[in-house]
């Protein structure tokens, strides 16, 4: 799978950690930063990893930041993104059977290396269930259409 994966500096050391993983997987990896541990605004890899999602250069995309709140907000405002900050195994598969979750938003502060990678193999590994919730993401594509 092509996966575009960014973070701030409060995600460094766990992006380095999955993107060795996802490699290692055989997935399509472009690791967009931050490379660097100083302070920087989030918004501007979201910007990236949310982009590269919306325009079809990735199939999933995956942000990380001290708690993933920040990201997700950032990235919800690119066309056609679904984010949403995920901790726990059972809301990963659940967000992409009933919510196609295309960014996975993950708080590097409050996951430990095994738990982070195990959430990212579950959400990689699940499907949309289409049906109903087809019909739901279809409204919710509308209202960014027609928002205001
Ligand atoms: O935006 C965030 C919270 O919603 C992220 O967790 C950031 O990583 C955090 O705000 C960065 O804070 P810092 O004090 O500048 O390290």
């Amino acid at each position: 799978m092509r996966i575009s994966i960014g973070s701030d500096h409060r995600g460094v050391k766990l992006r380095a950690e999955l993107v060795d993983a996802l490699k290692a997987a055989g997935n399509e990896v472009a690791d967009e930063g931050t490379f660097q541990t100083e302070s920087m605004d989030y918004p501007d890899v979201a910007e990236v990893v949310a982009g590269k999602v919306s325009k079809g250069e990735a199939e999933r995309g995956i942000l990380i930041c001290a708690t993933g709140v920040g990201m997700s907000i950032a990235a919800n405002k690119v066309a056609g993104v679904r984010a949403a900050v995920i901790q726990d195994e059972a809301v990963a598969k659940l967000s992409r059977q009933h919510n196609n979750l295309n960014v996975l938003c993950l708080p590097g502060d409050a996951l430990s290396t095994d738990a982070a990678t195990s959430l990212v193999k579950t959400w990689l590994s699940t499907e949309f269930e289409g049906g109903r919730h087809a019909r739901r993401l279809e409204k919710i594509s509308h209202l960014e259409q027609h928002q205001g």
